[in-house]
């Protein structure tokens, strides 16, 4: 049994996901104490408690401490993952409603599932676009795309958005399965051919996306970048706004958005995730600081060596690094000096 502390380095919820996905994928059972301890509320929130569902039910695990708030879990692998139909909804955790990002749940699954062998369709409903985590566009529009260049072929179709506090989004995942992993170079971006965008409002007037897709145009061409933005109106189960931006390189791609909230006017909305793309860009690095710890799994289950620069060394990226060195499946270098990140199977 590996034995994982939960509250090493970022001491956060993707401790606990790295471990889930690797006990189902290497088949290891692990026992996690001290979960989220570097977090306000420890223990297993709504959308960690659906991850920890979720591992389980595609490795058919046995599991003690899995419930809200549980500090420690201990989750034994009862056979290889098995791909097929699975729904996963965050507000059963909760037992009443509940933003729980989906996301979340779908990376710590993704990957099993991409392993496996067949087809598997998934459900996943609770938070599409919430604060602190991936936004499903970030999924749609930069993770999958840059996993599918590493042989992981799977898709995402959005269903409902699902904001704070409400949820009530929806994902349909689609894996392919048996996938075999080659490993990435994204060492430099090359060219910056554009940013696209999406500035998008659910039961708020037309006039909000427009504001944030000019406000965003305006600043990002004023930084001489070639820009697109789709402003969008849709229905969904209660307000909100967002806007979503992807700078597409010639050799990479990376994300930035921002949320709307009562009384945070459109423009403002738009500022901030413009700002970061801009000195993203500056940095010269290929991988922004979301995408540097998402890669560290798949780089380590390839049977290739990885390598990439990253924006910025986060606390997130050396913590998942760590988590995936107690599985002893592969060495990752990160040197702060250089900003590059070297994963090399073991
Ligand atoms: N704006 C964003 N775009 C893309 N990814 C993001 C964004 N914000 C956060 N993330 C990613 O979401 C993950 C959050 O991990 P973290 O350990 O903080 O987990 P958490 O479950 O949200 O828990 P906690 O409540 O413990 O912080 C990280 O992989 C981080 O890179």
């Amino acid at each position: 049994m590996i034995h994982i502390d939960g509250s090493y380095g970022e001491g956060g919820g993707q401790v606990l996901r790295t471990s889930l996905s690797l006990a189902a994928i290497t088949g290891e059972a692990i026992r996690i104490n001290k979960i989220r301890a570097g977090r306000q509320k420890p223990g297993l929130a709504a959308q960690h408690l659906t991850a920890v569902r979720a591992a389980a039910t595609i490795c058919n695990a046995k599991v003690t401490g899995d419930r809200l708030g549980s500090t420690s879990l201990e989750f034994i692998p009862g056979s290889a993952t098995a791909s097929g139909r699975y729904t996963f909804d965050v507000s059963d955790a909760l037992g009443g409603r509940s933003a729980g990002a989906v996301t979340l749940v779908l990376q710590t699954i993704l990957l099993p599932l991409a392993l496996a062998d067949g087809k598997s369709e998934v459900i996943l409903r609770g938070g599409t676009h919430v604060a602190f985590s991936p936004s499903f566009t970030y999924i749609e529009q930069v993770y999958l795309p840059i996993l599918k260049r590493m042989g992981v072929q799977a898709e995402v179709k959005l269903g409902a958005w699902g904001w704070y506090p409400q949820g009530g989004g929806e994902v349909k995942l689609s894996v392919t399965g048996g996938n075999t992993l080659s490993g990435i170079n994204l060492m430099e971006p090359g060219e910056l051919k554009q940013v696209r965008g999406l500035a998008v409002v659910t039961e708020l007037p037309s006039h909000i996306p427009q504001r944030m897709a000019s406000r965003a145009e305006n600043l990002l061409h004023q930084a001489n970048l070639k820009v697109n933005i789709q402003p969008l109106r849709e229905r969904g189960a209660a307000p909100g706004a967002g806007i979503f931006l992807t700078a597409e390189y010639e050799n990479s791609l990376a994300g930035f958005g921002a949320l709307g909230r009562v009384g945070l006017p459109a423009d403002k909305v738009a500022e901030m995730p413009c700002q970061e793309l801009i000195d993203f860009n500056d940095t010269g690095a290929a991988v922004d600081g979301h995408l540097a710890d998402q890669l560290l799994l798949p780089a380590a289950l390839a049977f290739e060596g990885s390598q990439y620069r990253v924006a910025d060394i986060t606390m997130h990226l050396s913590t998942n690094a760590w988590v995936i060195q107690q599985f002893g499946i592969a060495q990752i270098n990160i040197d702060e000096l250089e900003q590059t990140v070297v994963v090399e199977k073991l």
